[in-house]
């Protein structure tokens, strides 16, 4: 009796064990199983948030400010193709191709129900949004008579989307629903620089700042140039399409004619704007990056005189380089507004620059890399001479106050020089 007790005991801990082990081995089937499919959700959902850059845009700088914060985004463009994107975490969508498909309502909470107009250029209104991320942003709405199809605005979005620099005012989204186009573009708070060279009741712009913009419109062409694969040929570069920031930096907008360009090479008709448009495009109808060329040395003129292209620069420049000698006596074409306060040196560095830029041989004109390196150059004189200045200066204080004062020195003086060599009020002195 005891024996067969003992073996009923045995034979049910055996049992038990057997259960336990068969549960635990089920247990780990089930969860095996369980994470395949997984496996497979999450490298999709990675393919689908990982920018494709067919031109190796990857090169490119992406700015912080072009990955700006979004409305309910619901897709990125990859290739031309929309990707649902709805159940992932904005922040993975920002950190992707960067592009974000808006929606229309978002749009219209954004802009007071399309009220808040800050500017009509030849493709539509532009309107400024406020999201309720708190991003601030330009909503450019394109005119609906357009001809555009929706396969054509997505390859548009895709094209413009890959451009990305630090110069240019990236595009950072785009709608299209109730039949509408629209694109979504960085804020530049400052508005153009036309606004600042001609609006009387905005300040002048100082000479240093004038050179700062040339080298920022310079950079962001360049990178269009030479950065950019495939290059792309802005088309119509104008004191109307650079844009300023809250820090006054410049940055070059309006891809729209350069868009064409880069969906079809056969444009037949005279685009751009007169006064800043190469002769050689005119005669020859062929747009190369040697017209950009043309077209910024006309801006850098326009910085110089404070003169609207539209009303004969280019004529006065011509007539100015009679009298000048190849590399001085420019200043007589330097804008009133500068009230003489400016390095004559620099002005007549950036004159003879710009002299070349507007030669009518597009073969004897620089490229933008060129132009990079110049005007870099000439601003990093001025910076070494002002630091020399201030250099002299200091010891010459110290000298003062040595002999004039040796035992009550201030302790805040060499504070106080400190700060002014960082002080970014100076950018205008001269
Ligand atoms: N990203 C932006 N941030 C702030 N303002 C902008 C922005 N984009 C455009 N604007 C404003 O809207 C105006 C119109 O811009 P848009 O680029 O449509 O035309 P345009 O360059 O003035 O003229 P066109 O279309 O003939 O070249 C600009 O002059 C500028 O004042």
């Amino acid at each position: 009796m005891e024996k067969e007790s003992h073996g009923l005991i045995i034979g049910i801990s055996i049992g038990v064990v057997i259960g336990v082990l068969l549960a635990i081995l089920a247990f780990f089937c089930f969860r095996y199983h369980r994470r395949r499919p997984q496996i497979g959700n999450s490298s999709s959902r990675r393919a689908a948030t990982i920018p494709i850059r067919a031109n190796g845009a990857d090169t490119c700088t992406v700015l912080s400010d072009s990955s700006i914060g979004t409305e309910s985004p619901k897709s990125t463009i990859q290739n031309g193709m929309s990707v649902w994107l709805g159940g992932l975490r904005k922040a993975n969508v920002v950190s992707a191709s960067g592009i974000l498909e808006y929606s229309y309502k978002d749009l219209q909470r954004a802009t007071y129900n399309f009220t808040t107009l800050i500017g009509q250029g030849a493709y539509g209104p532009v309107y400024k949004a406020q999201m309720s991320t708190g991003e601030t942003v330009a909503v450019k709405v394109l005119a609906t008579d357009s001809k555009q199809g929706e396969k054509e605005f997505q390859t548009e979005v895709m094209l413009l989307g890959r451009l990305h620099h630090r110069n240019l005012v990236n595009l950072v989204g785009y709608c299209a629903e109730k039949g509408q186009h629209m694109l979504i573009y960085v804020y530049m708070s400052r508005g153009s620089l036309a606004c600042h060279l001609y609006d009387e009741k905005l300040e002048p712009l100082c000479w240093d700042l004038r050179v700062q913009i040339a080298l920022d419109v310079a950079r962001g062409l360049e990178y269009l140039h030479d950065g950019a694969v495939p290059p792309v040929v802005h088309r119509d570069i104008k004191s109307s399409n650079i844009l300023l920031d809250q820090s006054m930096r410049a940055r070059v907008a309006d891809f729209g004619l350069s868009r064409e360009e880069m969906v079809s090479k056969h444009v037949s008709n005279i685009r751009g704007t007169f006064g800043y448009l190469d002769p050689e495009y005119i005669s020859t109808r062929s747009f190369t990056k040697k017209s950009d060329v043309y077209s910024f040395g006309v801006l850098l003129f326009e910085l110089i005189a404070g003169r609207n292209p539209l009303q004969g620069l280019i004529e006065y420049v011509e007539l100015a380089a009679m009298t000048t000698d190849g590399r001085g006596g420019w200043e007589e074409i330097a804008d009133s507004r500068l009230d003489a306060k400016y390095d004559l040196q620099e002005l007549n560095d950036v004159a003879a620059l710009a002299y070349k830029c507007v030669n009518r041989a597009p073969k004897k004109r620089p490229s933008m890399r060129d132009i990079v390196q110049v005007l870099s150059r000439i601003l990093k004189s001025r910076h070494d001479r002002k630091r020399h200045k201030r250099s002299s200066s200091a010891t010459a204080e110290e000298f003062t106050i040595n002999v004039e004062q040796p035992d009550h020195r201030s302790p805040n003086s060499g504070h106080r020089r400190g700060e002014s060599i960082d002080s970014t009020a100076d950018s205008c002195e001269v």
